[in-house]
Formats: C-alpha cells, sequence, structure tokens
C-alpha cells in the first residue's frame, strides 16, 4: 500500500480520491512565497496549503484571526507562479465566508480568480453549509476543516485535543458525513483522538487529511516551517521534525556577521 501506483502529472482534487481508493497516502504541506512552493513542489508533496497559518508563521500574530483575504491572494499568488505538480489549496480567512454565502462565494471567487488556485479550504461543519453549498454551486472545490478549528479559538479558550467528549465526536462525524454529502473533495482532521479519526476516514469515501489525528487517516498535513525547525518554541506532541533549521540558520547568520565584521567578507574572489 505504501508504493505509489501511479504518476500523477498534475495533482487535481479528482487524483486525492483515486489516491484514497488505491489507499496511496496523501502528503501535504502548507507554503506562503514563491521560493518555499518550488521546493515543496519540486520535491513531490501533492498537496500545497496556503494555510492562514501565515497569520502566525509570516506575520508574527497570536492568532489567524488577523489575516486579511488580500493578505491570502498575495500569499497564494506568490505559491501559484511556483507549481507544476502540487494542487493548491488556500484558507479562507477568518471573517470572509461566516457572516452570509453570498459573501462566502464572494471571497472564494477573489481568490481563485485573482491568485490562480485551485481550490478552498474552510473551517467548520453544519453552521457553514449554506457556504460550502453556494461555493461549490459555482464550481469551485472546497475541502472542509473539523476538529481543532483555529478561527474560533476565542471560542474554546485553548489548543487541546478535541472531541473527547461523545456529543462532540457524534457532531464531528455527522459534521464529516455532511462536507462529503455536500460534495466536498477532502477535509482536514485536526488534533483530535485518532481512534476517532480512523472511524471518520473509514466511513467517507473523501480522502481526511489528519494533523495530530493519527496514522488511520488518508494523508497527513503539517505547516513547512514546523517540520522544518525553524519555528522551535511551537512544540505539539504531533509535529515531527525533518530538519533543524533553526539552528542551522542561526549558525549561518553568526557566520556571516563573524565574517562581516572580521573583515573575512568579502574576499578577493568575491569582488570585481
Ligand atoms: N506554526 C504553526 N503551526 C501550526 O500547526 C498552526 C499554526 N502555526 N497556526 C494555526 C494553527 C494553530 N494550530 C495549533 C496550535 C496549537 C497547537 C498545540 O498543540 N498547542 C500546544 C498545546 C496546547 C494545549 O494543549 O493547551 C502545544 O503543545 O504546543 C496545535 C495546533 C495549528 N496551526
Ligand atoms: C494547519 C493547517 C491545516 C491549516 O489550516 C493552516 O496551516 O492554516
Ligand atoms: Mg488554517
Amino acid at each position: 500500500m505504501s508504493v505509489a501506483k501511479k504518476e500523477y502529472k498534475r495533482i487535481t482534487v479528482k487524483s486525492l480520491v483515486d489516491m484514497k481508493k488505491h489507499g496511496e497516502k496523501i502528503a501535504m504541506l502548507t507554503a506562503y512565497d514563491f521560493t518555499m512552493a518550488k521546493i515543496v513542489d519540486g520535491a513531490g508533496v501533492d498537496v500545497i496549503l496556503v494555510g492562514d497559518s501565515a497569520s502566525n508563521v509570516m506575520a508574527g500574530h497570536e492568532t489567524t484571526l488577523p489575516i486579511t483575504l488580500d493578505h491570502m491572494i498575495y500569499h497564494a499568488s506568490s505559491v501559484i507562479r511556483a507549481i507544476n505538480r502540487s494542487l493548491v489549496v488556500v484558507d479562507l480567512p477568518f471573517g470572509s465566508y461566516q457572516s452570509d454565502p453570498k459573501e462566502a462565494l464572494r471571497s472564494a471567487i477573489r481568490i481563485m480568480k485573482e491568485s490562480g488556485a485551485h481550490a478552498v479550504k474552510l473551517e467548520g461543519g453544519k453552521e457553514v453549509k449554506d457556504s460550502i453549498k453556494r461555493i461549490l454551486h459555482a464550481g469551485i472545490p472546497v475541502m472542509g476543516h473539523l476538529g481543532l478549528t483555529p478561527q474560533s479559538i476565542y471560542k474554546f479558550g485553548t489548543y487541546t485535543v478535541r472531541a473527547k467528549e461523545e456529543q462532540e465526536a457524534e457532531k464531528l462525524k455527522s459534521d464529516a458525513l455532511l462536507l462529503e454529502k455536500m460534495g466536498c473533495f477532502a477535509v482536514v482532521l485536526e488534533k483530535v483522538p485518532a481512534k476517532l479519526a480512523k472511524e471518520v476516514a473509514e466511513s467517507l469515501t473523501i480522502p481526511v487529511i489528519g494533523i495530530g489525528a493519527g496514522n488511520g487517516v488518508d494523508g497527513q498535513v503539517l505547516v513547512v516551517h514546523d517540520m522544518l525547525g525553524m519555528t522551535h518554541e511551537f512544540n505539539p506532541r504531533f509535529l515531527r521534525r525533518y530538519a533543524d533549521l533553526h539552528s542551522q540558520m542561526t549558525d549561518a547568520f553568526e557566520s556571516y556577521t563573524r565574517d562581516v565584521k572580521n573583515r573575512d567578507f568579502p574576499s578577493d574572489e568575491e569582488q570585481y
């Protein structure tokens, strides 16, 4: 099951559903800029998420709430210019889809038209079903996002595991089914018990992409700066670091500073 059975020249929303059918796991990472997206795409990552986590990682905000639709379009258009193969999904930011379905559709259309992205993602289930329907009716693919939904952080107060209680778990299961029934092409499950996430993945035909949702789902997503070890103060249990860029970059910046101060850089060969 672990070996790719098919070469996908360009990933489409349909390829992802195919991958699930064939038992091929889906790899997704975030990217917010051209240079990073070029590397992520070139490495064969299936889906690039232009996440509203840019609010934290790029802009330094405490939460994802402040980032605007204009900011998301700027990030997404930079990413789109870099990619050859990956499917690019863009988060609808807080405030751009919750008020009413028409505004949700207008926001989704702006993302598609002004960035060239392939799909949008938004947080929530039943509460946002009319908005999701409206966007889908315009022919825009929608990815759902359930479990820990950071745009609702002030409702919950913490980033703890979600859906540990029976009632919340039941709501999550019915929301996941609703998203599939409406026509979403995939759903992200964030920070929920692995057993529940597996159950949801097995009950759906659309892929379930997990972050802190265990190994029983159809794919995984991480924030690229986290998995590269750049955000060394962010330490959730679900995070696996594939590089230690914080220390490598610190070493590089310290060496550069030393070389400049010592008049070692530039050398004779590095000037005209
Ligand atoms: N850098 C970054 N990585 C992310 O994965 C991410 C963002 N930013 N911003 C938007 C959301 C917020 N996400 C989060 C935020 C916190 C935890 C978390 O586990 N925080 C604490 C534990 C909190 C608690 O248990 O009360 C931790 O252990 O770091 C997980 C996902 C995921 N997203
Ligand atoms: C953590 C992922 C799923 C996300 O929504 C983001 O990066 O904004
Ligand atoms: Mg997000």
